[in-house]
C-alpha cells in the first residue's frame, strides 16, 4: 500500500473502521459497481437481459438497473441490445452523483453539461429532470464524436452539443441556465478502487493542477447560471482540495451560493464540513466513489435570456439517424 493512499485515507474525515474499509477497498481494485439507465430507444416495459438486483436504493431511479455486485458474467456493453441503445451503461457512483436533481423544485428550461462526455451525467439528468432544452459541452474534439455517437445511439435527439471552453460559455452565455452540470476533469483515484492503474493521482501536483481547473470552470459555470437556478458539482475523486474545500471557495467568494441538503445521502455525508457535500466511498457498495454537491444560486428566478442561434448549431437528430 503506498504511503500516498495511507496519508490520503487520513485526511478523508472517516472513522477508524471506515478508513480500514476504504485501504481495504484500494488495495482489492474491484469495487466497480455496474448500473444501466434505459433510454428513449427502448421499447415500453423494456427489461434488460442482465441479472439485476432489486435493493432498494433511495438515491437511485426507476429508469436505472442495478446489476449484482461484482458480476462477471453480464457484460451489457456486448449485448445486442447496446448496440440497439437500449441502454446506457455506467458506474453506479454516476448514478448516485446525479442523486441531488431529484430536489429540484422546477423542471429545468436550459440545462448546460459543461463537461459531457462520454455523456452519463447528461442521460441521467434527462431519465431525472428531462431538461427543455439542454446542450452537452465537450471541448476534446475526439471525446466530443464518442458523446455525439452515444446520445444518438440512445435516442436523446433532442439534445444539442457544442465544443466550447468554460470562459467561452461565459462570455457568450452569461445567465442563460437555470441547471448546470459541472462533472469536472479531476485526478481520479476512484479509478484505483476499480483496479485501473492512474499513476501520481495522489501526487500534489496532480490534486492542486485539477483544483485549480476545477475552480476556473466552476467560475465560468456561475456566471452562466441564472439566479434561482442550481449547479451540480461532482468529480470521481476523494482528494479534499478538488471536492469540498472547491465547494467551500465558491461559498466564500459567492454569497448568493447556498448548499442543497439531499435527505437520501445523509448516510454519505462528509466528514470535511457541514455543507451538504457527499462522498460515496468505495466500501459504501455503491461503485469506486465520488463526490456531489448542489449549489443553489439564491434569488428569483427570471425569464432566460435567449441563446444565440450559433449555440445551438449542433442538434443531435442532424446526425444520420444509423449508427452501428
Ligand atoms: C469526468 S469527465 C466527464 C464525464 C461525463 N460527465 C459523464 O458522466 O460521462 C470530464 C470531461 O471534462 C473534459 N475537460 C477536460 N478539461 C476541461 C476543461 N478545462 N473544461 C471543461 N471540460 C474539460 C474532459 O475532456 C472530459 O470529457
Amino acid at each position: 500500500m503506498s504511503s500516498q493512499i495511507l496519508k490520503l485515507a487520513g485526511k478523508l474525515g472517516l472513522s477508524p473502521d471506515q478508513e480500514k474499509d476504504f485501504l481495504e477497498a484500494m488495495q482489492a481494485g474491484n469495487r466497480s459497481r455496474s448500473a444501466l439507465v434505459i433510454t428513449p430507444k427502448a421499447p415500453e416495459d423494456y427489461v434488460p437481459p442482465v441479472p439485476s438486483d432489486a435493493v432498494p436504493r433511495s438515491w437511485s431511479h426507476p429508469r436505472v438497473i442495478v446489476l449484482p455486485e461484482r458480476d462477471a458474467v453480464a457484460k451489457p456493453g456486448s449485448l445486442p441490445d447496446y448496440g440497439q441503445g437500449f441502454y446506457y451503461p455506467l458506474d453506479l457512483s454516476s448514478v448516485w452523483e446525479t442523486a441531488p436533481l431529484a430536489h429540484l423544485p422546477f423542471r429545468p428550461e436550459r440545462c448546460l453539461d459543461m463537461c459531457a462526455s462520454p455523456g452519463g451525467k447528461s442521460i441521467l439528468a434527462q431519465a431525472r429532470v428531462a431538461p427543455r432544452e439542454h446542450i452537452a459541452n465537450e471541448v476534446h474534439p475526439r471525446r466530443l464524436g464518442i458523446l455525439r455517437h452515444n446520445l444518438l445511439r440512445c435516442g436523446f435527439l433532442n439534445l444539442y452539443t457544442q465544443r466550447l471552453r468554460p470562459d467561452q460559455w461565459a462570455e457568450q452565455a452569461p445567465g442563460c441556465f437555470d441547471l448546470i452540470l459541472a462533472d469536472a476533469p479531476c485526478s481520479g483515484q476512484s479509478l484505483l478502487a476499480k483496479g485501473i492503474p492512474n499513476p501520481g493521482c495522489f501526487h500534489a501536483a496532480a490534486t492542486g493542477g485539477n483544483a485549480k481547473r476545477q475552480r476556473g470552470i466552476l467560475l465560468a459555470a456561475l456566471q452562466c447560471l441564472v439566479p434561482g437556478g442550481f449547479l451540480l458539482y461532482t468529480t470521481c475523486t476523494y482528494a479534499p482540495e478538488e471536492n469540498e474545500r472547491n465547494v467551500l471557495y465558491l461559498l466564500k467568494r459567492h454569497p448568493e451560493l447556498e448548499t442543497v441538503s439531499v435527505p437520501e445521502l445523509e448516510p454519505f455525508h462528509s466528514g470535511l464540513t457541514e455543507e451538504a457535500c457527499y462522498r460515496l466511498m468505495p466500501f459504501h457498495g455503491a461503485g469506486a466513489g465520488g463526490f456531489t454537491c448542489l449549489l443553489h444560486k439564491k434569488g428569483e428566478k427570471p425569464p432566460l435570456p435567449p441563446l444565440a442561434d450559433e449555440l445551438l448549431a449542433w442538434p443531435i437528430h442532424t446526425m444520420n439517424s444509423q449508427v452501428s
